[in-house]
């Protein structure tokens, strides 16, 4: 891992919480990247998850924007949790300010990011020119207008990053040529494990487990993902109260024992480990989440044979909606954006899985050389004279 550009730390003064914001790079003086929010949140993790960001706007095919990452270690249930986010984001106002552009991840939600900018008149976090540029200003309205669009009933946002991962794994599962009907596990029902098993339900996939923080279920004819769907609640927790008779309901931590072809972790880091990754019964993993595979468990995997769409290439869909149309790439329209990152998450994987076939080489070593970031920036200032000031 090389070194990330900035660290800064916070420490609650209400409470016990603690949080980072790390920069891996800036590309034209802006950055981006969630704010994650969970108890087991370490420095070194959110230096991890800001690299992994880097990567992944590279892979976006993005020319404006570095990689970034904020955590805070705290309970995202607590009752205090909106309070501690947004003390956190008070401390962090001055990068926000000037281009480090900060939205949600696992814990947070956008909303609640937005909400908080709002209070110190901040829609979204820009760099001086780019507040300038009436485009840039058109593509935020362009945002904002689609934010509020859903597609097949959900949230544009809520969409975008699970049907890419979903795109992903079926261009892998295609290239592996492997059979129709493929059964899929799937670790987390939030927004990227339910969008993305809508979609894999969509493409005639058998979803036939999916876990939450509370359960695992498993259904070997497949779940009804839309009835999953429809009674979740808003930390992406399902309600046994609407399972069916055929349905089986275990420790969620049973998950890697069900029998599937393909395995999408969409929750939390490090899932897959040395104690647990020679259990993997899948031929392909697709990660959904943020580095959910250790590198001891990754090791295990490689040697293992088993073939994996690595986090940067498959869950790129929400920054590519965000970079994209604020910097009118694509039509401000939910089908186009969504027909934009499948085009986007196919061509990566496919681009991945060849390369690394006719290299006879491991999926994640090739996705690091070929979706290497070569730039790292400073912060932008005012005039070529404040940016010579800063050198
Ligand atoms: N939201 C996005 O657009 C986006 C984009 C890229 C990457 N990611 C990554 O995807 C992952 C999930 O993000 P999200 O937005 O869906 O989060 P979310 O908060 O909406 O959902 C998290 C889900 O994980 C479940 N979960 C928590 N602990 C679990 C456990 N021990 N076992 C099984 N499930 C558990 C929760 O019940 C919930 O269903 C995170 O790693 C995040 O960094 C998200």
């Amino acid at each position: 891992m090389t070194k990330p550009y900035l660290v800064v730390e916070w420490n609650d003064t209400e409470t016990d919480a603690q949080g980072w914001l790390v920069v891996h790079n800036f590309v034209k003086g802006y950055t981006g990247g969630g704010t994650r929010m969970h108890p087991t949140v370490t420095k070194e993790e959110v230096e991890r998850l800001a690299e992994a960001m880097a990567y992944k706007y590279v892979a976006s095919d993005s020319g404006t924007t570095g990689g970034c990452k904020a955590g805070i270690s705290y309970d995202y249930k607590a009752p205090d949790a909106y309070a501690v986010l947004r003390r956190f984001l008070i401390a962090m106002m001055p990068y926000i300010d000037i281009g480090v552009s900060l939205g949600s991840d696992l814990g947070t939600k956008y909303e609640d990011v937005l909400k908080i900018f709002n209070e110190f008149g901040i829609d979204i976090p820009l760099t001086k020119s780019m507040k300038q540029d009436p485009s840039v200003l058109q593509g935020i309205k362009d945002f904002d207008g689609l934010m509020k669009t859903r597609i097949d009933g959900l949230l544009l946002n809520d969409a975008v990053t699970g049907y890419g991962v979903a795109f992903s794994a079926d261009e892998a599962w295609k290239f592996k040529n492997g059979k129709d009907g493929a059964r899929v596990v799937i670790q987390g029902f939030g927004c990227v494990g339910a969008s993305c098993a809508l979609k894999l339900s969509q493409l005639g996939y058998k979803i036939v487990g999916i876990s939450d923080a509370n359960l695992l279920v498993t259904c070997e004819d497949g779940l009804d993902v839309q009835k999953l769907m429809d009674h979740k609640n808003v930390y992406g927790e399902m309600d046994q109260a609407y399972f069916e008779p055929n349905y089986t309901v275990r420790p969620n931590s049973d998950w890697l024992d069900v029998d599937c072809d393909i395995l999408i972790p969409c929750a939390l880091e490090d899932v897959i480990n040395q104690s647990n990754a020679d259990t993997v019964k899948a031929s392909l993993i697709v990660e959904a989440a943020n580095i959910p595979i250790s590198s001891e468990g990754d090791e295990i995997i490689k040697q293992r044979g088993i073939d994996i769409v690595n986090d940067f290439v498959a869950n790129l869909g929400a920054i590519r909606f965000y970079d994209a149309v604020i910097f009118g790439l694509v039509q401000p329209d939910p089908q186009a954006v969504i027909d934009d990152i499948e085009k986007l998450c196919r061509r990566n994987t496919y681009q991945l899985f060849s390369e690394a076939k006719s290299q006879n080489r491991y999926q994640r070593d090739v996705a690091y050389e070929i979706f290497k970031p070569e730039v790292s920036g400073l912060l932008e200032y005012a005039d070529p004279s404040e940016r010579e000031a800063v050198r």
